[in-house]
């Protein structure tokens, strides 16, 4: 697969919880490659939470340091980079993403909401109503996930190793297309 993929990046896009941060990290293991999150590189830079950051600088400032890390983080190879789930919505990231693979994790809204019920570090979901954000957030974005090389749609019982293993066998396939 290393041979394969040359030293392309992986990045990996979709709704918050739907595994990234997750199966990223098997998908490097399994590969040989560095494992990068972008809210993590974020969140040192800032030496703040994403909460934080959120609610002292807003969202616009948010958006503006996941450009600016997506920027510095195309400069390598062999990377697997989770991204945020929001990376996708600045049209300008794309040139970023587009340097390497895209891979989109789509998972049902439902079982988004179960993983996520007791966690309370993504800001946008802490409302009194965050199915309804989930599904608005989904409507927004879903044609931009849909500009994904590979599109993964993920079961309810489907484990990371699973899903990683997944990706890495479906990749050939894409590979030959481009
Ligand atoms: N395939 C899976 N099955 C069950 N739980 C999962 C799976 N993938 C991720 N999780 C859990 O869902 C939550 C969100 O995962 P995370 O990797 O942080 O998602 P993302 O980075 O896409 O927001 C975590 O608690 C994680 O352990
Ligand atoms: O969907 C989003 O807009 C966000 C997703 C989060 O990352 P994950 O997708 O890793 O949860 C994080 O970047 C921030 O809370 C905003
Ligand atoms: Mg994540």
């Amino acid at each position: 697969m290393t041979n394969l993929l040359k030293g392309v990046n992986l990045y990996l896009i979709g709704m918050m919880g739907v595994g990234k941060t997750t199966v990223g990290k098997l998908l490097a293991q399994e590969i040989g490659y560095r494992f990068v999150d972008t809210d993590e590189i974020i969140v040192k830079a800032a030496g703040k939470s994403i909460n934080e950051i959120f609610t002292e600088n807003g969202e616009a400032d948010f958006r503006q340091l996941e450009s600016d890390v997506l920027a510095q983080v195309c400069a390598y190879t062999k990377l697997i980079v989770a991204t945020g789930g929001g990376i996708v919505m600045q049209q300008q990231n794309w040139g970023y993403l587009h340097h390497g693979l895209v891979v989109w994790l789509d998972v049902p809204i439902q079982i988004i909401l179960e993983r996520l019920a007791e966690d309370n570090t993504r800001p946008l979901l802490q409302n009194a109503d965050p199915q309804g954000k989930l599904s608005l957030l989904l409507e927004q974005r879903q044609h931009k996930y849909s500009q994904a090389d590979l599109h993964i749609t993920i079961t309810a019982t489907e484990t990371p190793a699973e899903i990683a293993t997944r990706i890495l066998t479906t990749i050939p396939s894409i590979l030959k297309k481009q």
